[in-house]
C-alpha cells in the first residue's frame, strides 16, 4: 500500500514528468518550425498556467534553428537575462528586450522598406537542397502576381530543364560577354564549379513596371543585389535540421558523390552567412514556407 506522502510525491513526480514533456514539445516545435519563438512567449504571457511560461528563456533561443549553445549564451548576455530564468519570470524590460530580439529576427530589419510602396525585390538565398527551387518554383505556380528571375548559367541543362525557362544554358563565351556588356546585375561562380547570373533588364523592367520581383540565387549574389538595391529584401531558407538537409540533397540524387561533398562543404559556410540577411524561413513545408516569402514580399 502506498501511504499519503507517498500519494504526493508520486503525484509531484507525475506533473513534473508531464510537464518536462510538454515543454520538449514545446521546444521540438519551434526547432521544427511549426511555431515560432514570438509566439511561444506570448503564450507564456498570455496563460502563466501553459507549459510555455516554465519553459527557460535560454531553452526557447537555443530551440531557434541554427542557434547552438554558445550563439544562444551571447545573445542572453545581450538581452540581460539570466540563464535560468522562465518565460513565466520575466520582468517588463526583459519581456520587452526579449520579445524585440524574436520578432527582429523573424522580420525584416528595420530601414529596408522600399521607399515607395510600390514593386519590391525580393532574395531567396540559402544552402544547397534547402527547397530554394522547390519554394520558387510552388510561388511561380500558386502566386502568379510575383514575378520569376531566369537565371544565365553556364552549366548543362539538366533532363527536364528547359532553356529560357529554367535557365538560360550559355557557354562560357556567351557569360563572358554578357558580363563584359554589364548586363548582369550580378553573378558568381557557385559552388566552385559553374558560373551563374541575373540578367539585369527584366529585373529593372519588371520593377519599373510595379511587379514584385523573386531572385532564387546563391550568397554571393545575394550580397551583390544588396550592394546594386539596397532596399532589396534578403531571404534566408533554412532546412528544419541538418540532416533533413543531406538528405533532401542525396535524395534529389542530381549530384554524384563528390559533388554531394562540395556541396555540403559550402552549405557549412552559406549556414554562417544567415545572419545578413533581413529575416529566415525554416522549409519544412512547401506550401507554408512559400506563403511566407510571399508574405514578407508583400507585407
Ligand atoms: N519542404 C520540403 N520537404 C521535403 N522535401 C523538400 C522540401 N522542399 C524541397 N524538398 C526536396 O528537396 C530537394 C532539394 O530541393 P531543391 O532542388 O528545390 O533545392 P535547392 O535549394 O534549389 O537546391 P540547389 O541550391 O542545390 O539548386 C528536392 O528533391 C525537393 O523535392
Ligand atoms: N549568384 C547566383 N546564383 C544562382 C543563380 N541562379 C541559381 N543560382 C544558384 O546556383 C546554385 C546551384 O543551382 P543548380 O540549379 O545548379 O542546382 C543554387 O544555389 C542557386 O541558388 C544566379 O542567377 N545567381
Amino acid at each position: 500500500m502506498v501511504n499519503p506522502p507517498e500519494v504526493d510525491r508520486l503525484a509531484g513526480s507525475r506533473a513534473a514528468v508531464a510537464a518536462r514533456r510538454a515543454r520538449a514539445e514545446v521546444k521540438r516545435q519551434v526547432s521544427e518550425g511549426e511555431r515560432s519563438a514570438s509566439e511561444v512567449l506570448s503564450s507564456a504571457a498570455r496563460d502563466g498556467a501553459q507549459p510555455e511560461s516554465t519553459l527557460r528563456v535560454s531553452e526557447l533561443i537555443g530551440s531557434i534553428p541554427w542557434l547552438g549553445p554558445t550563439r544562444t549564451a551571447k545573445i542572453m548576455q545581450e538581452l540581460r537575462i539570466s540563464p535560468s530564468k522562465r518565460l513565466g519570470g520575466l520582468g517588463v524590460h526583459q519581456y520587452q528586450r526579449l520579445h524585440e530580439f524574436l520578432v527582429r529576427r523573424q522580420a525584416p530589419r528595420r530601414g529596408t522598406e522600399p521607399e515607395q510602396s510600390g514593386s519590391r525585390l525580393v532574395v531567396l538565398a540559402g544552402p544547397t537542397a534547402v527547397g530554394k527551387g522547390t519554394v520558387a518554383g510552388y510561388i511561380r505556380e500558386h502566386y502568379p502576381d510575383v514575378q520569376l528571375s531566369v537565371s544565365a548559367t553556364t552549366r548543362a541543362p539538366r533532363p527536364g530543364e528547359i532553356d529560357g525557362v529554367t535557365y538560360f544554358f550559355l557557354t562560357d563565351d556567351q557569360f563572358d560577354r554578357m558580363v563584359e556588356a554589364g548586363q548582369f546585375l550580378e553573378w558568381a561562380t557557385v559552388h566552385n564549379a559553374y558560373r551563374y547570373g541575373t540578367p539585369r533588364a527584366p529585373i529593372e523592367d519588371a520593377l519599373a513596371s510595379g511587379r514584385n520581383v523573386l531572385l532564387e540565387i546563391d550568397i554571393q549574389g545575394a550580397r551583390q543585389v544588396r550592394q546594386a538595391f539596397p532596399e532589396a529584401r534578403l531571404v534566408f531558407l533554412l532546412p528544419p535540421t541538418w540532416d533533413e538537409l543531406v538528405r533532401r540533397l542525396t535524395g534529389r540524387g542530381t549530384e554524384g558523390a563528390e559533388e554531394q561533398a562540395r556541396r555540403l562543404e559550402t552549405a557549412k559556410v552559406e549556414l554562417a552567412a544567415q545572419e545578413e540577411f533581413d529575416a529566415t524561413v525554416v522549409n519544412t513545408e512547401v506550401p507554408e514556407a512559400a506563403r511566407e516569402v510571399v508574405d514578407l514580399m508583400t507585407a
